[in-house]
């Protein structure tokens, strides 16, 4: 087993147990290093305001959510690197856990200080296709009084926190999109990561879904 397939096993197992999982990618130094030179060439126009679902109340969005992100896509190679990684995980998931991921989308999010967002679902039940999340920290030397932890919630009980996770780089947390609430707390320095969601392909009459 090489190591790849040792971290993705760990994380079918965690997900089957716990429908959660927080993982270190650090062994695969090759993808990290790629992010975070593609983190060094991106300005800041390479970046915008995000929006929460096609709620497009600029004033409501900011209460919600204040960070800016880039998506990723094949044409640089760095984003490619990690785009074919993550199509491993999802492959790798479908046979072992047999979920039917059919594609894979994801955004750089940049926190600047103060920035945040608010608890939420990734997905409602029925409403969408999103079935799995993750998200990469970026940050090297992450200190605890950094702030900007992922603040994960039980399903059952909203209030109840599960985990806090520190945005440590190379830290992978993956879980289920319509089961786990979750919030970015206000980070006091600029925090990056890629957020993203494995989904599940609900065309019909053959037009697949549009990626993003
Ligand atoms: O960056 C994070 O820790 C989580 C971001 C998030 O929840 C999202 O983009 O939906
Ligand atoms: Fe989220």
């Amino acid at each position: 087993m090489n190591t790849s397939t040792n971290l993705f096993e760990q994380i079918a197992l965690d997900l089957q147990v716990h429908g959660v999982s927080i993982q270190s990618l650090e062994a695969n130094e090759p993808v990290l290093l790629a992010l975070s030179k593609r983190l060094e060439h991106l300005s800041q126009k390479d970046f915008y305001r995000a929006g929460i679902g096609r709620q497009e109340d600029h004033i409501k969005n900011k209460k919600i959510r204040r960070d800016k992100i880039h998506w990723l896509d094949n044409s640089d190679p760095d984003e490619a690197l990690f785009l074919s990684y993550m199509q491993d995980l999802q492959s790798y998931l479908n046979r072992r856990l047999f979920l039917g991921l059919f594609s894979y989308e994801c955004h750089f999010a940049q926190y600047e200080p103060g920035a945040f967002y608010k608890k939420h679902l990734d997905a409602f039940k029925g409403e969408t296709n999103r079935i799995l999340s993750t998200v990469l920290y970026l940050n090297p030397n992450w200190q605890c009084t950094d702030g900007g932890e992922l603040a994960i919630y039980d399903p059952q009980n909203h209030e109840q926190l599960l985990q806090v996770v520190t945005p440590n780089y190379g830290t992978l947390v993956t879980f289920l999109s319509d089961e786990f609430p979750h919030e970015v707390l206000p980070a006091k320095k600029t925090r990056y990561s890629i957020a993203g969601w494995f989904r599940v392909n609900t065309s019909v009459g053959g037009n697949i879904d549009p990626p993003q």
